[in-house]
């Protein structure tokens, strides 16, 4: 069996293009742009990378992008000061602190000083709870972007059952979450579970964040089941996932690569987000 390869880009440009539709109703309607503010702090060759495909995806879709690049050796009393600017600016309807922050600097406080309400990449403590109660919130956009991919695949999810693999604020947790709230059956594995593959093998759904090259090998699926792998992993081989993609290709009935699988559909689900909080925020309805 060769699994189909579920192509992230196609997806992803698909969604980025009925947002971009959307957003041109929304111009017209209210006279404004919806806005991003992204704030980089230091010279991470990786994150400014994320950064401009960022500003490039926000640009794309119509909407406007306020970039902030600071100095590695910004204080924490600058950067929350900075949040604060944007959180007043009726400009701005999303704001995302790209991480990871420098040592010196307390993410959570910075999270935490985010206004929840443009807090697109739901990082904030109480988007994690309004996921959390199924309230309506902002949902992170990686776990968000694989449900996507997955409903492509799984019309309906009610009853599957998924294993998560990796239990991170931002992909692990929100993403059971998120298959709890599909009426998925769903169990968390992580780095002290003792049975990894004895839970993967018995999975309709795999969904890989653990950030270790190739973690997942393709005999821990079952065949016919659908791989959605979150790892980037930079090494020697180039980019790779967390699962070993030609031997779980052969067992998988469907499976993302990296690239082009899950990476793209998170910037997607931003432009998305940023849409969704600027029509929340004007108080029209959003339509996608
Ligand atoms: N506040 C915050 N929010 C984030 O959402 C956030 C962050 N910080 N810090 C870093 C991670 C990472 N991330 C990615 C986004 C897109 C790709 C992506 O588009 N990847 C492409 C290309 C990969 C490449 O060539 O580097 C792909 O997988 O095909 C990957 C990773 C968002 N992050
Ligand atoms: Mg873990």
């Amino acid at each position: 069996m060769t699994a189909t390869i579920i192509d992230g880009k196609a997806h992803a440009l698909a969604l980025r293009t009925r947002v971009a539709a959307q957003v041109a109703t929304f111009r017209a309607a209210t006279g404004r742009a919806p806005g991003l503010a992204v704030v980089l702090v230091g010279e991470d060759p990786a994150s400014a990378v994320y950064v401009r495909n960022k500003g490039k995806a926000t640009r794309d879709a119509g909407m406007e992008s306020f970039e902030h690049r600071l100095p590695a050796d910004t204080t924490s009393d600058v950067l929350l000061a900075l949040v604060a600017r944007l959180n007043a600016d009726p400009a701005v309807d999303g704001i995302l602190v790209q991480l990871p922050l420098p040592a010196h600097i307390d993410a959570q406080a910075v999270l935490l000083a985010i206004d929840p309400d443009k807090d697109v990449d739901g990082f904030h403590p109480v988007n994690a709870g309004r996921l959390a109660i199924g309230a309506e919130g902002f949902v992170p956009c990686t776990p968000l972007g694989c449900l996507m991919l997955l409903q492509d695949v799984h019309p309906h999810l009610a009853g599957l059952e998924a294993v998560v693999v990796g239990r991170s604020n931002i992909v692990g947790k929100p993403m059971a979450q998120l298959l709890l709230q599909q009426s998925c059956t769903v169990t968390i594995v992580h780095s002290r579970t003792r049975d990894v593959f004895g839970h993967t093998r018995q999975a309709d759904i795999v969904v890989a964040a653990v950030g270790i090259p190739q973690f997942i090998r393709g005999d821990w699926i079952k065949p016919g089941a659908t791989v959605i792998d979150v790892g980037i992993n930079r090494t020697d081989a180039g980019l790779v996932g967390d699962v070993d993609f030609a031997a779980a290709a052969q067992v998988a009935g469907a499976i993302t690569p990296v690239p082009g699988g899950v990476g793209p559909m998170t910037i997607a689900c931003l432009i998305r987000n940023t849409y969704v909080s600027a029509c929340r925020r004007d108080g029209v309805e959003a339509r996608l």
